[in-house]
């Protein structure tokens, strides 16, 4: 059933996506990481229903089951190192190798790791992941992040797109 699909957390190792889960589900900035090991299913309440995450590693052993879980996913949440310029390239492949499975499924990219001096800013992530290819009957958002201790202005940013994947979580729900 619909209702009991999840909220994928794809990208390459490091971009930054057990550090963007932690953030959304407590609100703080956990110091040390560890590379996810296979899947990480994050549960998060908002007033009205439940968000279940599942971030699967990005590491290269873990790739092969991006695809294969995204049929179960509501919605993908993908997510960019935007200052490891030389493995943009791979990240438009597997993004896009994603996507063209699905024509409809919504997709929320987070630009994170906006704090460092070489990120690229979002306008920029936007042409290096071809997001105007993306396709015209899905709905596509794109944030710039970072999740860092310092800088209280940038987290809610964080906040806000947490309110937007609630909306098209329980848009998608609904529609089943
Ligand atoms: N400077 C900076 N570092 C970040 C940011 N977000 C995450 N990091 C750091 O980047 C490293 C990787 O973060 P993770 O959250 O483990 O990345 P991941 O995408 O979950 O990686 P895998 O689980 O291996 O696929 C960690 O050392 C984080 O502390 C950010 O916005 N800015
Ligand atoms: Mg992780």
């Amino acid at each position: 059933q619909e209702k009991n699909k999840q909220i994928l957390v794809l990208g390459l190792d490091g971009a930054g996506k057990t550090s963007i889960l932690h953030f959304l589900a407590l609100n703080r900035v956990q110091r040390s990481v560890a590379p996810t090991q296979g899947f990480n299913a994050v549960c998060i309440s908002t007033e009205d229903r439940q968000m279940e995450f599942l971030e699967i590693g990005g590491s290269e052993p873990f790739r092969s089951y991006w695809e294969m879980y995204l049929s179960r996913g509501l919605l993908l949440v993908f997510v960019v190192d935007s200052a490891d310029h030389k493995r943009l390239p791979e990240a438009k492949k597997y993004l896009h190798q994603l996507i063209g499975t699905n024509p409809v499924l919504p997709l929320v990219v987070f630009a994170n790791k906006q704090d460092l001096e070489a990120a690229y800013h979002i306008t920029d992530i936007h042409e290096a992941l071809a997001l105007s290819e993306v396709g015209n009957d899905r709905k596509m958002f794109l944030f710039g992040t970072q999740v860092t201790e310092d800088g209280s202005e940038i987290p809610s940013i964080i906040q806000d797109a947490r309110d937007l994947i609630a909306h098209l979580a329980a848009d998608m729900s609904d529609q089943a």
